[in-house]
C-alpha cells in the first residue's frame, strides 16, 4: 500500500524509524518531509500530506510533538479525515467508525513502540460501513464561514 508520511522537527527521528518499519512491512512510503531535524513549521508538512492523501485516495501518517497541530491543519482540507490517536483502540475506532485517512501521532507523548503498534493497528483496521457511511459522508457538507 502507498502511504504518505510527514512530520515536523519534533518527530523527525520517529518518522525515520516508522518509515523503515513500514517499508519492512512491504508498504511504499512517500515522504513529504521534513527531511532534517532543524526547526520547521508543521503546517507546511501537514498541508502537503493532506493534499497528497486526498488527491491520490490513499492513507497518510503525520507526526509532530503532540500530534495536535498536524491534525488541526490536515482537517482543514476537504476530504481529509485526520485522527489523533494515542492508543491502539483510538486507531482502530478511527478507521472502523470514521474511515480516517490520516493518522496523527505525538512523538513527545507516545513511545516509539507505542507509535509502531498504533500504526499497525490503524493499518490493519477496516471501515465498518453501515450506519457510519452516511455520517462520514456528512463531513463533506460541513465547512462554512461562521
Ligand atoms: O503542533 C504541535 C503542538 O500542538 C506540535 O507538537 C509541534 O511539534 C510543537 O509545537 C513544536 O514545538 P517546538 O517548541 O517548536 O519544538
Amino acid at each position: 500500500m502507498k502511504i504518505y508520511i510527514g512530520c515536523d522537527h519534533a518527530a523527525f527521528e520517529e518518522k525515520e524509524i516508522l518509515k523503515k518499519f513500514l517499508t519492512d512491512l512491504g508498504h511504499q512510503i512517500d515522504d513529504v518531509g521534513t527531511h532534517e531535524n532543524s526547526r520547521c513549521d508543521y503546517p507546511d508538512y501537514a498541508s502537503a500530506l493532506a493534499k497528497g492523501v486526498v488527491r491520490d485516495g490513499v492513507k497518510g501518517i503525520l507526526l509532530c510533538g503532540s500530534g495536535i497541530g498536524v491534525s488541526m491543519v490536515a482537517n482543514r482540507y476537504k476530504g481529509a479525515r485526520a485522527a489523533l490517536c494515542r492508543t491502539e483502540k483510538d486507531a482502530i475506532l478511527s478507521i472502523e467508525h470514521n474511515n480516517a485517512n490520516i493518522l496523527c501521532v505525538g512523538a513527545r507523548i507516545n513511545t516509539m513502540d507505542e507509535i509502531k503498534s498504533i500504526t499497525k493497528a490503524w493499518l490493519g483496521a477496516e471501515f465498518q460501513e453501515g450506519r457510519h457511511t452516511d455520517r462520514v459522508a456528512m463531513f463533506n457538507d460541513i465547512g462554512e464561514d461562521v
